[in-house]
């Protein structure tokens, strides 16, 4: 039986119930998901409000933390009260306070005994792919709302103790396509979901082929990801955080680093396999330059050199065993991403185009792959780093992906502005890990 008891966390008198957490303990950060039930006096209107039987109405609240800083998610967790409906009692020992919360990624293993000790809570361990697939294929699921439609959306700063929670409009589109700086929401049918490659790239990268709810394998992986791309630029940039390398590739250029085709063509492409004169032929390439030291490079040109090679190396790894599948659809997910275009945009162009063209003629040539050039699609997901978490939240005793209905439907008045993500800055305003979604627990 689950124990959901009234827990202040939005500073307000409103009391929110919260009623369970689920985590996912990774490399490099711990993801929580929860849910909080709607409050008596739910703040949205009732106008735009659905009515779903036999349900509980609340939402789905995300927040991360470093993992080399998870006294600060225990704190996070004890402060605001999460265990107290956060996870559930085994059924046979209602009476006793043998509580337990639903945990994913290595963490769920190597903090066990913390949890144990800090916050008096069991981890039920959950297997991570299991958690990655059950996560994406909940969030492909969730029903796309086009014009005309509206989601409420509150946001919650992960910072300590402090909880905001602010209505806001947004469009509820999850999966999208990024090229050339423009982001499009795509709607899936869900008949036609599978099969799909799920890349997920964490501290390293998992490459997942889907076949159905709980049908997968995992066919690939590299180690080469986003604790590479961390850690090798906070060696050679010295900056201080994740957030601050990002910035800094913003405004590098990589081509200060990079040997591109044209450096080594006296300026021309080499057209006969494909190649422009302003494709990378060798990432850092530059770097080998005799009379030149770290300090002569800027952190800003490594960032971004970084960036590229690791997001390029992806995207190729992963293309090429869509290749291997016959798979159409790529779907990245992962904290490395972190909704970032140029990002996105290395990693879509790599999928898309296959830097090396000649590579693809000669697969295409020997295997006979079943699609051609340019069609696999890479796709991002807004909540992308949260699909691990939300996996394990799944998992709880009924949880089928049925039992947690987004609560979409709800008319966009007349005057509210849509498209509310056109010109989102991913650096600025952060949906990943701020989020929280309206959605309807069933049998909760
Ligand atoms: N604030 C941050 N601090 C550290 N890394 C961040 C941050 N934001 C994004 N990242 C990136 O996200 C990566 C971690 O992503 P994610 O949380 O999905 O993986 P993980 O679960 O920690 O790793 P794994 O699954 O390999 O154990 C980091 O390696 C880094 O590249
Ligand atoms: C070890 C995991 C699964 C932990 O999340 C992840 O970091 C990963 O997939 N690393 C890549 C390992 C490899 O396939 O080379």
């Amino acid at each position: 039986m689950e124990h959901n008891r009234e827990v202040e966390i939005d500073g307000s008198s409103n009391p929110i119930q919260i009623s369970r957490l689920a985590l996912d303990i990774g490399g490099s950060l711990i993801k929580l998901v929860y849910f909080s039930r709607n409050s008596g006096d739910d703040e949205d209107p009732p106008k735009y409000k659905v009515g779903v039987s036999n349900g509980v109405n609340g939402r789905l609240h995300f927040a991360k933390f470093e993992t080399a800083k998870i006294n600060d998610c225990l704190q996070f967790i004890s402060a605001n009260k999460l265990l107290l409906g956060g996870g559930f009692q085994h059924q046979e020992n209602c009476t006793n306070d043998r509580s337990f919360i639903k945990a994913t990624g290595g963490g769920a293993y190597k903090f066990s005994e913390l949890f144990k000790e800090k916050l008096g809570i069991s981890l039920e361990k959950e297997d991570e792919m299991d958690c990655l697939v059950t996560g994406a294929n909940f969030l492909l699921k969730v029903p796309f709302l086009g014009r005309g439609y509206c989601m409420w959306y509150s946001y919650v700063t992960v910072e300590m103790h402090i909880y905001i929670l602010e209505k806001k409009e947004a469009v509820n589109q999850e999966a999208f396509t990024y090229l050339n700086g423009s982001k499009e929401f795509v709607q899936i049918d869900h008949n036609d979901l599978y099969p799909y490659l799920l890349v997920n790239i964490g501290s390293g990268v998992s490459m997942i082929k889907v076949d159905g709810d709980g049908k997968f394998e995992r066919v690939s992986g590299t180690s080469v990801g986003g604790g590479t791309f961390w850690g090798l630029g906070k060696l050679l940039t010295k900056c201080q955080s994740f957030d601050e390398l990002l910035e800094l590739s913003h405004r590098g250029d990589n081509r200060a680093i990079d040997t591109l085709v044209g450096d080594i063509y006296g300026g021309m492409d080499y057209s006969k396999i494909g190649l422009l004169s302003t494709t990378i032929a060798s990432s850092f390439g530059k770097a080998t330059s005799h009379n030149k030291d770290l300090e002569d490079y800027k952190p800003e040109d490594i960032s971004r050199s970084l960036l590229r090679m690791i997001s390029n190396n992806i995207g190729q790894i992963s293309y090429l065993n869509a290749l291997r599948f016959g798979l159409k659809r790529i779907i990245f997910g992962g904290f490395f991403i972190r909704s970032h275009s140029y990002t996105m945009d290395t990693i879509a162009v790599a999928v898309h185009f296959c830097s090396c063209v000649d590579l693809h003629i000669l697969i295409m040539n020997t295997f006979q792959p079943v699609w051609s050039k340019g069609e696999a699609k890479a796709m991002f997901l807004r909540h992308e780093g949260f699909l691990g978490a939300l996996g394990a939240f799944m998992s709880y005793e009924m949880h089928s992906l049925d039992d947690l209905v987004v609560n979409q439907m709800m008319p966009l008045p007349v005057n509210a502005s849509l498209g509310a993500d056109t010109n989102y800055d991913p650096l600025k305003g952060d949906l990943n890990g701020t989020e929280s979604i309206q959605c309807c627990v069933y049998r909760a």
